[in-house]
């Protein structure tokens, strides 16, 4: 049995889930077969149906209404829920063996960096239903050209990393919105920055007490290798493709379908 689960995580509004459905929409074109499996309680109606969805199991409006609890705090709530509940997760996601699984979470980030839910159901995952799992990490394109919220966003990321502990893509999403103003050559820098170089822009617009500081972070963001990006335009499906090929390869999903490969002992025969 193989299974591959890949956990799409990013602040709100960062393009996650319509990733998620471009990736579906992608997969059914080339024959391939995926399922979205929705980790958002507060998650909004979408393009294709939820094949899990957290919301079966309980409702982030009930929890605000019935614990008197606002939206965060509700949240928190709802994932503490899942964990006292993890059979329903099984049971939910064991019909589907042998298939390709796309985690669609929700965009508070501190589920992933500052609580132990999420890196909790990933071990899950991995321990108890057998799944090779990779995150990819969705940052907005029109925040890397700034470069404070650069290393702010990367710092999150690397969190996430850190918590995670799985094989993990960066993605700067809605690359669309900046391609018409950038060069061909200049939108490569974004996508392979250099936190050296972009700490000098920094300093030029910060305090110059915090040069120390903001040269640390640099250097940890560079040592961790930490600043490469795959540009994602979700309405464009070689992006998508691409994404999906590093996806495929940290995975391993290849190796895991030619394991399995039914036709195995005809080609053996045929030699
Ligand atoms: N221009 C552009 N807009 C995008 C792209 N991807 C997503 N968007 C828009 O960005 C907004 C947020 O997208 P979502 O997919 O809902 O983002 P999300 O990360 O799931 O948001 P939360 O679940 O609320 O955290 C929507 O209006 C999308 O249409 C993109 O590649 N280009
Ligand atoms: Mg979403």
């Amino acid at each position: 049995m193989s299974r591959v689960g890949v956990l799409v995580l990013g602040p709100a509004g960062a393009g996650k889930s319509t990733f998620c459905n471009e990736m579906i929409s992608h997969m059914q074109t080339v024959g391939r077969r995926a399922h979205i499996v929705n980790l958002d309680p507060a998650a909004e109606p979408s393009k294709y149906e939820f094949t899990v969805d957290i919301r079966d199991l309980i409702s982030l409006d009930e929890v605000m209404e019935e614990l008197d609890l606002g939206p965060n705090g509700a949240l928190i709530y709802c994932f503490e829920y899942l964990l006292n509940n993890l059979d329903w997760f099984d049971e939910e996601i064991g019909d589907y063996n042998d298939e390709y699984l796309i985690f669609d979470c929700p965009g508070q980030i501190e589920l992933y960096t500052h609580i132990p839910v999420l890196p909790t159901i990933v071990r899950h995952l991995q321990s108890q239903l057998n799944f090779s799992l990779c995150a990819t990490y969705l940052m907005e394109a029109p925040f890397i050209v700034d470069s404070s919220k650069f290393f702010s966003g990367s710092l999150c990321a690397m969190s996430a990393m850190i918590l995670l502990e799985l094989p993990h893509i960066n993605v700067l999403s809605k690359i669309d919105m900046i391609k018409d103003n950038y060069s061909r050559k200049r939108l490569k820098r974004f996508l392979n920055p250099d936190p050296l170089l972009l700490v000098d822009q920094n300093d030029k617009e910060m305090n110059p007490k915090f040069h120390r500081l903001n040269q640390c972070i640099a250097n940890l963001v560079d040592d961790f290798g930490m600043v490469q990006f795959l540009p994602l335009e979700a309405k464009n499906p070689d992006s998508v493709s691409t994404i999906l090929s590093y996806i495929d390869d940290v995975t391993q999903w290849a190796e895991a379908q030619e394991q399995k490969e039914p036709n195995d002992q005809i080609d053996i025969e045929e030699l």
